[in-house]
């Protein structure tokens, strides 16, 4: 059975990169991607505008939905302070798998909790199951039009708080044109957006903020 592009893409990590050292996990990736195999990581154009949010909010407690490869995941777990953690979400075993060797690859295993199933059903449990009170920052990269639902959810069960931050990708490819109308519409969002390009290619994309305002 031939390989994945998920599990090409672990194993020329774990051939290329350095154990142990998250940066150089996150630039091998983004040298395959770039160079191989495109895949929907964020990359490092995005990736940056994730680094400074996340490095502006230092958050205690980080919800990811849409783990993926793990790359986005090791991207904010490098930059959380002692204590924190990241909850991310993935529904599926084959791709939860390879993020699980790809985070503890890069060694920050101890700040990140990948937790198996689907969004719907995973932030419903997040107070009791998995102790979570409020969030201080969710990174949006899952489908698309699961950004607005779940992001109703996330209020439904009073898991944001005033300044939480939400920040979702691809908001203009693929694009989330409901989400985008959903949070610019609501007055308790302060939105911004922020121009980028596709990861790996020339092609228009953009991130979106949203800070709660409560
Ligand atoms: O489609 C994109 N992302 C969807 C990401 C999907 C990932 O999140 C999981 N998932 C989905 N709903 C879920 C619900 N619950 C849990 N995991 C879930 C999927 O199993 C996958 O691992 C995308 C596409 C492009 N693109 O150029 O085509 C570029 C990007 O940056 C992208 O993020
Ligand atoms: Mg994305």
């Amino acid at each position: 059975m031939n390989q994945s592009k998920e599990q090409r893409i672990l194993n020329f990590v774990l051939q290329n990169a350095v154990r142990g050292d998250p940066c150089s996990v996150v630039d091998t990736i983004d040298k395959y991607c770039s160079q191989k195999e495109w895949a929907m990581n964020v990359g490092c154009e995005k990736g940056l505008i994730l680094d400074k949010t996340v490095e502006e909010i230092k958050p205690s407690v980080v919800l990811e939905l849409g783990t993926y490869c793990g790359y986005s995941a090791i991207r904010i777990a490098r930059l959380l302070k002692a204590g924190a953690r990241l909850l991310t979400v993935e529904f599926n075993p084959e791709f939860a798998a390879i993020a699980k060797q790809m985070i503890e690859f890069a060694g920050v295993q101890d700040k990140v909790n990948i937790l198996e199933g689907p969004s719907e059903e995973i932030i419903p449990q997040l107070k009791k199951k998995y102790e979570v009170d409020t969030l201080d920052f969710v990174f949006l990269d899952h489908w698309k039009d699961r950004y607005s639902p779940d992001t109703i959810l996330l209020q439904e069960c009073n898991l944001l708080r005033k300044g939480s931050v939400l920040l979702a990708d691809n908001v203009i490819c693929p694009g989330a044109p409901e989400f985008l109308k959903y949070i610019r519409n609501n007055p308790s969002f302060q939105c911004t957006n922020y121009p980028a390009h596709l990861e790996y290619m020339e092609v228009q994309d953009a991130m979106e903020k949203a800070v709660f305002l409560g």
